[in-house]
């Protein structure tokens, strides 16, 4: 019994990889490496390079390995760039989506976990958001994903698939042992930017809005350290393999950050101090978003371990320092599960 991941090979899935392969599950990687990185898989994972979307390298995969699940994290994920390239994001999100789920309706892979996201919702009427808020997304990342949720939906209904949607609040952090962590050139992550700054490679950090009618006038963000956000997949997983019904559960702790409290948390953890800059408001951002967990933490065997500020700013703050360094020469990199 085999799971197939896709996008094994980015900042979440290979966070996941890394637990179901310690927690000895059999797992199979399809990631074109677009932003992905192949040395961050535990050795010994089989990956193939390629199109989560072709339907050849998908029947091939699967005349390979007996899978018994898929969990679908390959996509697109700049909401910038989604508003740039609208039809790009759909290929890539939607039609990639529907190709794959194509294959595992025609093989009978009747599981399925799908990365979806809190920009699902758009600017929420009321916070904590639970999961049956109204979904109004505000750019083409979030409609695809939007989309993709709905096709699931009907595809599970049609041939009798069982799926968790999970949709994530702001994934931060990094493996606690510093083996792997968010390494996107380019990324525009609030934590990663500010760790970026804590190491010295950037000379300040923009926040983007002081007026906003928060306690700081900055906004807030429901953090989740990618650590037990791959936790929940494998929770998930169970839960699916138990005859768990299928349904869509809000990911992160159900606490709100504000921008200013997380870059002090980053300041106080690195015991560095670099520049902070009250900048404009960032078009398109929403004010506070923060997750009502109670159906997650109801429904899943899921038990987070790093809900701590701090501790998500130690881990990306240890594992950017690392990645540092290697990026300079100074260290190999080397997964062991
Ligand atoms: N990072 C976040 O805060 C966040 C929040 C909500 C949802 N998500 C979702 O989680 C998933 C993973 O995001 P991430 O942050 O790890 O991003 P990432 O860019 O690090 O990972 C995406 C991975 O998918 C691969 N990929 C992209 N398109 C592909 C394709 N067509 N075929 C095969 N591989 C492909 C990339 O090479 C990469 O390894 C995405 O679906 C994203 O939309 C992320
Ligand atoms: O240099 C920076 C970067 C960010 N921010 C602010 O920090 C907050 C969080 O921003 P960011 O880390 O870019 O995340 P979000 O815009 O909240 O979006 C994230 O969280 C969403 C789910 O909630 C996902 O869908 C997105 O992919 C993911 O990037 C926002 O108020 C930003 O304006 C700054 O002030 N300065």
């Amino acid at each position: 019994m085999t799971v197939l991941v896709t996008g094994g090979a980015g900042y979440i899935g290979s966070h996941t990889v890394l637990a179901l392969a310690e927690a000895g599950e059999d797992v199979v990687v399809i990631d074109d490496l677009s932003t992905g990185f192949s040395a961050y898989l535990p050795e010994g994972v089989p990956l193939f390079i390629g199109d989560a979307g072709d339907e050849n390298l998908l029947e091939g995969v699967i005349a390979q390995h007996d899978i018994e699940s898929i969990i679908h994290f390959a996509g697109s994920v700049v909401v910038p760039d989604s508003m740039r390239d609208p039809l790009g994001y759909y290929r890539n999100n939607f039609t990639t989506a529907r190709n794959l789920l194509n294959v595992a309706v025609k093989r009978g892979i009747s599981r399925f976990i799908f990365s979806s996201t809190a920009a699902v919702y758009g600017n929420p009427d009321q916070v904590p958001v639970p999961e049956h808020a109204p979904t109004r997304p505000l750019s083409p990342y979030g409609s695809s994903k939007l989309m993709t949720e709905i096709m699931l939906h009907d595809v599970a209904c049609a041939y009798g698939m069982q799926y968790v949607t999970l949709r994530y609040f702001n994934v931060a952090g990094a493996d606690p042992q510093a083996r792997i962590g968010l390494a996107t050139v380019g990324a525009t992550h609030l934590l990663k930017i500010a760790v970026e700054a804590a190491t010295g490679q950037r000379a300040k950090i923009d926040v983007f809005g002081t007026d906003y009618p928060t306690p700081d006038g900055s906004c807030i963000r429901d953090f989740i350290h990618v650590t037990d956000l791959s936790q929940a997949h494998h929770s998930a997983l169970a839960y699916l393999r138990n005859g768990g019904a299928s349904t869509t559960l809000n990911c992160g702790y159900g606490r709100g950050y504000s921008v200013l409290e997380t870059v002090d948390a980053v300041r106080r953890v690195s015991g560095r101090s670099f520049a902070v800059q009250y900048a404009p408001r960032r078009p398109g951002d929403i004010m506070t978003m923060v997750a009502d967990t109670g159906r997650i933490r109801g429904l899943l065997d899921w038990r987070p371990q790093y809900e701590d500020l701090e501790t998500i700013a130690a881990h990306a703050l240890a594992w950017e320092d690392k990645l540092f360094r290697e990026r300079h020469g100074e260290l190999r990199h080397a997964v062991s599960a």
